[in-house]
This record gives C-alpha cells, structure tokens and sequence, in this order.
C-alpha cells in the first residue's frame, strides 16, 4: 500500500503465536482455492485492515524458502481504497505504520524475502535517458533541470557515440546537477565514466548483459532487455532493474512493430527484478504500463 504519491509504504506487524513473531510484512495473506492474487489482496486487506482496495497493479513476484515452508509471493502495489486503516484482524497483526520509500527502516526486523522488494521501493518510477547527442548539450541540460525540478528522480546518461572526452563531461555535469535533487544517476555500459563521475551505478546493453558474469559492484545496476530470458539473466546477476522493449512504435523506430502491452506483460510478469517499460513512453502512459506488470517507464523523448 503506497501514499503520498508512492514516497511512503505500509507495514505490519506479525502477532505473537505466528512463526516469525514480532517480524514485519507488507499485509496479505494466502490465495484461497479459486481465487485470483487480485481478488486475494483485496479480499485480505479487507479482512486485516478494514478497507476496500480501489486501485491496485501487479509488480513483483518472488519465491523464497523459510525453514517451515517454501512461498511463493505476489507483491502488488495499493495505490487507492476507501476506508480508514485499522487492525481490524489482531490475531494476524499487532501493529502497523508507515514507512519512507528508500530510507533506513525505522521497524525490525522484517520479513527475509522482502529485501529485495524495499529495494525496489526505493527504485523511482520514471527514468530519463539522455539523448544529447540529438538534442545538443544545451538544450539537453536545460531540459533535465526542467525535469528534476518537475520531480524526476532517475537518469539513465546513454550517449555513446561522443568521444571519450565529451562523454566524460557529460556525464560529470549530469551528475552533478542531478546529486542536488537527490537524483540517481547511472551511466549507459561505462563502468570507468560511472566510477570517475560518482554516479549511482551502471546501466548494462543487452550486450553487456550476455557477457557480463557478475554484477559489477555498484549501488545501482540495471540492463536493457528485449525478451524475457535476458530479464531472468538480469535477475541471476542480481541487477536491480530491467527495460524491456520496445513496447509501442517510437520515433526512433517508427516502423518496428514492438511487444505491445500483451507481450510486454507475458515477459515482465513473474520476475523479481522491477521492469521498466521502454518504446514509446510518455508520462500519461505511467499507469497503463503499472496495470501491465511495469515498475515504471523509461523514455529517450517523453521526459
Ligand atoms: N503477508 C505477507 N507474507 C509474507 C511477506 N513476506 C513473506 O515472506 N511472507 C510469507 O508468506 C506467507 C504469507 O502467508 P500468511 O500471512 O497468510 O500466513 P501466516 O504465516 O501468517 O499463517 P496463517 O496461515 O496462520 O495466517 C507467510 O509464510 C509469510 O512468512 C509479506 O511481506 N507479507
């Protein structure tokens, strides 16, 4: 369950008499016979907490083996309902409260399987990438100034084809100007561009991807991928994100006929590792691809 425009997420606490006792969980429970996980959360939420869910998407799914029993989790994400919150089942939570997307939890401990999944919560929803080299420099830096103000939180610097110099500026100065918003910043397949800059991490080419065979040692490090075997590489490397696409016609490729949402949904469901969807994007479209299994999107000209 997210509030305040996703920046906060709910927790709660198991009771005493559970396994893992004291431990806190996002709030849920098991599918019953028949049900779907969309009926589930909303059966469960309704039953713990008291409200009716309104607005909910598939995003995370994730399989993890406890000493008592093997699970297989579907996270969601809660984006509206109707209803005050309260424990309205004590014998499956003793508390609850609301926690900042990204920062060091203020509750302990919490439940195992769900490191990644904090993880993801702190992974913005909307990436920029840069195209400088079409646009110009100028125009480029005035634009992300724009965008970080607007409340872009999350760059992808590509620009490769400059030469090492340029690049290396670039990416200096984008840096830097993202760092005051509290803006990640990572660098399109240049480890040693990411490491002199300071940028958060690294963004793998599918390429880069199939001959990479650990994940360099980065905050953040995520890959773009075009089906969804190469998602699961990403997710072997432990990579934090994925693109998948493209997804719609692009500007760039206006005649390539992309994954559609269907197809885009086929291969970014199922996976524990967020996807981003690629190809087409504009900031309206942020919710289509949320419905279709995206964490978020990522654009070259809709930012
Ligand atoms: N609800 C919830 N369960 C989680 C999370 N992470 C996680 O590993 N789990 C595991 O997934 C299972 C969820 O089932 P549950 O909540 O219906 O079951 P439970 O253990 O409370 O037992 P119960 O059948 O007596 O209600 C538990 O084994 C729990 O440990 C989480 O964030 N939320």
């Amino acid at each position: 369950m997210l509030r305040t425009d996703g920046r906060e997420f709910l927790l709660a606490q198991r009771p005493e008499g559970k396994v893992y006792a004291g431990y806190w969980e996002f709030p849920g429970g098991k599918l019953e016979a028949g049900e779907s996980v969309r009926q589930a959360l909303i059966r469960e939420l309704h039953e713990e907490l008291g409200i009716t869910v309104t607005d909910c998407s598939p995003w995370l799914t994730r399989q993890f083996t406890y000493p008592h029993a093997t699970v297989r989790l579907h996270f969601w994400r809660v984006t509206a309902w109707s209803g005050e919150i309260g424990i309205t089942a004590p014998l499956e939570h003793a508390a609850v409260d609301w926690l900042e997307c990204g920062k060091t939890a203020h509750v302990a401990p919490i439940l195992p399987a769900n490191d990644p999944i904090l993880k993801a919560l702190a992974l913005p929803t909307t990436m920029a990438i840069t195209m400088g080299e079409i646009e110009g420099v100028e125009r480029q830096l005035e634009r992300l100034e724009e965008a970080l103000d607007n409340g872009l939180r999350l760059i992808q610097v590509r620009d490769k084809g400059w030469p090492p110099a340029e690049r290396l500026w670039f990416a200096e100065t984008v840096t830097r100007i993202a760092r005051q918003r509290q803006a990640l910043v990572l660098i399109n397949d240049s480890e040693e561009i990411a490491r002199q800059v300071g940028a958060d991490g690294v963004h793998l080419s599918a390429a880069r991807l199939a001959s990479c065979s650990s994940r360099p040692d980065f905050a953040w490090v995520g890959a773009s991928c075009h089906s969804a075997a190469e998602i699961a590489r990403a997710g072997e490397l432990g990579l934090d994100y994925a693109l998948l696409g493209p997804v719609l016609p692009t500007a760039t490729h206006p005649a390539a006929r992309g994954l559609g949402w269907e197809g885009f949904s086929a291969a970014a469901t199922g996976n524990t590792i967020p996807v981003f969807a690629l190809g087409g994007m504009q900031a309206s479209l942020l919710g289509e691809a949320q419905q279709h299994g995206a964490h978020g999107i990522a654009m070259l000209r809709g930012w």
